[in-house]
Order: structure tokens, then sequence, then C-alpha cells
């Protein structure tokens, strides 16, 4: 089910007027803050009522302005995942997950409770109440609590935000299995760029107000860096910086902070050379270990290749005969050459 937004609507010095199609799978709003995001995703749920616009799930009309249409917030029959879970704390999970189901229309096909405690794994925390839970926990009872409502679409404003970084690698392969398994459209609000190149299948760029792309994340997201994870090892004698990264050692410039001090590098897409066997005697900085998360063919001349270097994701642009030349297939061991490290 596709989800299409029209909206036009007006706040004091801010202007709304967007239009996107979310086919099914992820869509991330994604757009610098005071964009319009949150609007846009209130406007949606229903708790802002827009000027003009039509919104509808397949053929299910939420609000349509010229038809004097638009469903309360309650009637939607969506799913909210926010920062934190917010769930009840003087709940059980097992009555947190219950109460989701609770909104389900009697009749409607949601998934079964087993499933989503399997699919989340949430089994051993159902007895539990959310105080004795880790912020990764409490997300996922958030997202299974959501699904059990049976919804027609998910949305989801920045989950993710009030996680540390060990918690978001916890909670980002869930958020993955609901995108590829939970068959409901999700409209997700990030301003994380690791975070959108991993999980979105579309997405859409808002800028001041108005939709600036549209479209795949490797074709919108274009050369904007992706950011690998580092540590400071040692400064060696020649002006370099030795650092380590999930996918190996790499060297930058001489850094100011001291070892151990943890950085995060900037990629640019066309920065990175694969290869498939390990090359010797060459001048580059750094020589990942990485793995082919996922291939975007485009229809120019390169393609984006996006990899699995440990828990980061970084993009790759290539040539697209070189690819093919390659053999190249998502799942596949391949070494990325990052022609120059910078520090974000
Ligand atoms: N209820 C409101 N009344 C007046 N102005 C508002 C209201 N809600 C939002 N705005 C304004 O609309 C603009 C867009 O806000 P919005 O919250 O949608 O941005 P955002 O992209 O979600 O930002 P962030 O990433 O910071 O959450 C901002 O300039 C904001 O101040």
């Amino acid at each position: 089910m596709t989800l299409s937004v029209r909206l036009a609507h007006r706040f004091q010095g801010f202007a709304l007027d967007v239009a996107f199609e979310a086919p099914p799978g992820l869509t991330v709003l994604f757009g610098p803050s005071g964009s319009g995001k949150t609007t846009v995703v209130n406007a949606v749920a229903g708790l802002l009522r827009p000027r003009a616009g039509r919104v509808a799930v397949g053929d299910w009309l939420l609000d349509d302005s010229a038809a004097r249409r638009h469903l309360p917030p309650h009637r939607r029959r969506l799913g909210y995942v926010f920062q934190e879970g917010r769930l009840f704390p003087h709940l059980s999970v097992r009555q947190n997950l219950l109460y989701g189901r609770w909104f389900a229309p009697r009749r409607a096909a949601g998934p079964d409770m087993a499933r989503v405690v399997e699919m989340l794994g949430i089994g051993p925390l159902l007895a539990r109440r959310p105080g004795a839970l880790s912020g990764g926990e409490r997300s996922r009872v958030a997202i299974g609590r959501a699904l059990l409502a049976a919804p027609r679409l998910i949305l989801a404003d920045e989950p993710l935000a009030a996680l540390d970084e060990a918690r978001k690698t916890e909670i980002l392969p869930y958020f993955e299995r609901l995108r590829d398994e939970g068959g409901v459209p999700i409209l997700y609000v990030s301003h994380a760029l690791p975070e959108v190149a991993r999980l979105a299948t579309t997405v859409v760029t808002l800028q001041a107000g108005r939709v600036t792309a549209v479209g795949p994340p490797g074709r919108v997201l274009g050369d904007a860096p992706s950011l690998l994870s580092a540590r400071i090892e040692a400064h060696e004698g020649d002006g370099l910086t030795r650092l380590s990264t999930p996918g190996g050692a790499v060297f930058a410039p001489r850094l100011a902070a001291p070892p151990g001090t943890p950085v995060r590098l900037r990629v640019a897409a066309g920065d990175v050379i694969l290869s498939r066997d390990r090359p010797r005697d060459i001048s580059a900085l750094g020589i990942l270990q990485a793995r082919i998360a996922a291939i975007d063919p485009d229809d120019g001349p390169d393609a984006q290749v996006v990899l699995a270097i440990g828990p980061d994701r970084v993009t790759a642009r290539i040539p697209r005969r070189a690819l093919a030349g390659m053999g190249l297939e998502p799942g596949q061991p391949v070494h990325a050459i990052l022609r120059t490290v910078t520090p974000a």
C-alpha cells in the first residue's frame, strides 16, 4: 500500500507545501531542523488539520480538504513509535503490548502476539515493567505495541534520537525486520545520515517546508558523505594519526585529540574504491574489510554500493562497468580502499 501526501499549511513565518508518495517499505523524511518533518507527521497523524491537501493510504482516505474529510487521530489506524517508547510505566510489557491490540478493530487481520514477540525478541521481557528495561528494549516493546494495533501505516518520529550509539546499533536490525517482514508502510523521521542510509527504501528530503527530492537513498543522498566510527590509536612519527575502525586501521593527518578518543570519519562516496582481493603496494591510507549490504544500480554510469563496515554503513559510488566486471553481489566480502580520511 502506498501513502500519498499532499499538504499546504502555514504557521507564522513558515509555509509548508509538500507532495510525495511513500511506496511500501520504509520512507524517511529527511531534512534540517525546522524544515517541516514533524509538521508533516502531525498532519498524517491527524493532530494537525492542514489548510488544504489530501492524505491517503491506498484508497483509505485520511484527509481531503476538498471533500471536507478529516478523520480524527484515533480512527486513522496508525501505529506510532516515539522517542523512548512512551510505554505505560505501571503496566507490564505484556500489558503494554495488549494495550496496542486493544486499538485494533475487532475483525482486523493484524499480526498475532506470538509472532510479534518472536520478531522483536522480547519474550524474556514480558513480565517486566518498562522501568526495568534498557532504552533499546523499551524501543522494541514500543514497536511491538504499534504493530499489534494492526495499523495500516506506522509513524516513527526520530525513534532512536534518545538512544546512545550502542542502543541504536541494537535496535536498527529490528526496524529492518519491521520494514522487510511487517508488510506495513513506515514513515520515519530522521536527520541522522547513517540511519537513513541503512533503513530507507525511499527518502523524501525537505528544505524550508518544500520537498527537494524523492527516491531511493543512493540516488537522493548522492555524494552525501557517510560516517564511519573510529578511535584514535596512536600518533605516529611521520605526522599521521593511526585510527582503528570496525573494518581495520586507517591513517589520517595528525589529529589533536589523545589516543583512546572516539572520532567519526567522513567518507565521500566518490572517494571509495572497491577490490575483491586485498591490494598490496598501494598508496591509500586506509584499506578496510567490508561486506556489500546493497547495490542500487541507478540509471547513470555509476552505481551506489552500500557497504557494511561493522555496524556502520558507508556508501561508495562505483562505475557500473566496474561493478559488472567484478561480479559483486550483496552479501559478498570486499575491500574498501579510502582515498582520503577526514574527521567529521
Ligand atoms: N504549532 C506551531 N505553531 C507555529 N509554528 C510552528 C508550529 N509547529 C511548528 N512550527 C514551525 O514550523 C516550522 C517547522 O517545524 P517542524 O517541527 O515541522 O520542523 P522539523 O523539520 O520537524 O524540525 P526538527 O528536526 O527540529 O524537529 C518551524 O519553523 C516551527 O517553528
